[in-house]
This record gives C-alpha cells, sequence and structure tokens, in this order.
C-alpha cells in the first residue's frame, strides 16, 4: 500500500469517463503545539488508514513537524507542507522553498489557502508562482480556491472560482495537470461550522470542473480531482461525498481529532 503517488483516476474500458479514486486530506493549521502531540495525533489517524480505506489520505501539518509525522506514518498518509516560497534561495527571511521540501522526502504542498490569501496577503499571481514552482521541482499541489460570503450572497462564486483558477494555474501545461488537485473552500464556510450542503458544493464542483473543461480540456478535467472543504465533519462528510463531483474534502477542525478524521477517511462509499 503505498500513497506517496496516488493515481488521480483510471480509464474504464474504451469509454471516455475517468473514475478518479477519493482523496481525503487535512491541513492541521497552526495546530498541535508539540512535536509530541502531532505524533500522537498522526499515529492515531494513521492507524484508522486500512486496505480497505476507500481512499488515499494526506495531511498537512506545520513544518517543523513534516519529519516526525512522515516516520510515523510511513506510505499510509502522504505528508505535505501547508504552504511555500516559491523563490528558492536568497534574502527571503522564514521562506520554505520546494526544494527544501524536497530534501526531506515531501512531494506535497497547499497553494492559495484562503488563510494565507487573507491573513499573509497572498495574492493571486504569488500563488501562481508558488504553484508553478512546485510543480518545476516535480511536486504536487492542492490549490484552494472559494469565495468570500459577500460574494457567496451576490451570485459571484463562478466568476471568483474562474479568475482565481485562471491566475492560480496561469502557465500551467496540460501535461503537468496530474500534478494538481483543486480544493473548493467557500470562506464562509471555514471554521464557521456553516458547512455547504451538498447541493451547493456539487453545483459549484461542477461549475470548476467546466472551467477545468475550458482550459485543458475533457480529459483533464474529468480526471482533475476536486475536494470540498469547510466545516466538514464526520457527520457530513457522506453527503458530500456521495456527489459526482466531489472528490474527497480538505479538513480542518476535524483533522484534528483521530477519532472523528478516521471516521471521515472511511466515510461511506459506493
Ligand atoms: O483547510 C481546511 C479548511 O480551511 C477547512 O477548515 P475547517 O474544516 O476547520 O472549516
Amino acid at each position: 500500500f503505498v500513497a506517496q503517488q496516488p493515481s488521480p483516476s483510471i480509464r474504464l474500458g474504451s469509454t471516455e469517463m475517468y473514475a478518479r479514486k477519493a482523496f481525503i486530506t487535512g491541513n492541521w493549521k497552526l495546530n498541535p503545539q508539540t512535536k509530541d502531540e502531532a505524533i500522537e495525533l498522526a499515529t492515531g489517524i494513521a492507524s484508522a488508514v486500512t486496505d480497505d480505506s476507500p481512499c488515499d489520505v494526506a495531511l498537512f501539518v506545520p513544518f517543523p513537524y513534516i519529519e516526525s509525522v512522515q516516520e510515523t506514518v510511513g506510505d499510509k498518509v502522504i505528508i505535505g507542507a501547508e504552504a511555500t516560497t516559491p523563490q528558492i534561495n536568497g534574502a527571503f527571511t522564514g521562506g520554505v522553498s520546494p526544494v527544501m521540501l524536497k530534501s526531506i522526502g515531501c512531494t506535497w504542498a497547499l497553494a492559495g489557502h484562503s488563510e494565507r490569501r487573507v491573513i499573509f496577503k497572498e495574492s493571486d499571481e504569488e500563488i501562481n508562482e508558488q504553484c508553478k514552482m512546485l510543480i518545476e521541482h516535480d511536486m504536487n499541489v492542492v490549490l484552494c480556491i472559494g469565495e468570500t460570503l459577500e460574494e457567496f450572497e451576490k451570485e459571484l462564486v463562478g466568476a471568483v472560482c474562474e479568475i482565481q483558477l485562471k491566475k492560480g494555474l496561469a502557465g500551467i501545461d496540460k501535461k503537468d495537470l496530474d500534478k494538481v488537485t483543486i480544493a473548493y473552500e467557500p470562506v464562509w464556510a471555514i471554521g464557521t461550522g456553516k458547512v455547504a450542503t451538498p447541493e451547493i458544493a456539487q453545483s459549484v464542483h461542477e461549475t470548476i470542473r467546466g472551467i477545468l473543461k475550458g482550459m485543458y480540456g475533457e480529459k483533464i478535467a474529468d480526471s482533475t480531482r476536486i475536494l470540498y472543504g469547510g466545516s466538514v465533519s464526520p457527520e457530513s462528510v457522506d453527503g458530500l461525498v456521495a456527489k459526482p463531483d466531489i472528490d474527497g474534502a480538505l479538513v480542518g477542525g476535524a483533522s484534528l481529532n483521530a477519532e472523528g478524521f478516521g471516521r471521515i477517511i472511511n466515510h461511506e462509499s459506493e
């Protein structure tokens, strides 16, 4: 069982249909507070991943814990970074580059999380540089996109997703889309307990897949995994992942509880 390089799709016979394997991912954000707690949490999560689990599993964890957590989970869980710096070296205090991450065996990272966009003021252009640099170094990226509550209320969801997708993926070639996962995270649902209904999330995911189709063609759009993020819980996961265009979840708060996240990993699947 090797989870480090999940195959995003399986071609079904001679049809143009692609089956996307579910992908459950956790984002620990600025948690937990010590390395020992991180190892304990990772141990619990890894024990929930079995050969019968219906998905690939990844955890995006704070930089100082990456190596210890990788050792803890072995090849059961992908371990990635929560953010990266697109520059490779030089005077960029606090930066962590893809090359540094690769040197410790870490080949996955998030880009464009709304907390990076809002709190750390990362622009679409900077996020695009991060994505391109990760791909140039043969790493995998989960590009996060999503609208604010105000944009949602003004019915700008499709427009916002299109801008963030097109700017985030600008200059990224079709042949590299197998290294890209998209996470749709409505800002109003993050950490608020207000999960988007499966119907709302499905409708946005369908729109996102349509935008990807326009950018890269049907095959790429059909094989790219699109995750939902925003207050996903053990109770809400089944309804979300049952929808045809929701290929998994990016889970914040609920990934800090091994039992609950284990339930999300081992969600109901057909
Ligand atoms: O990256 C994860 C998202 O920000 C969702 O966080 P949440 O599950 O705590 O709402």
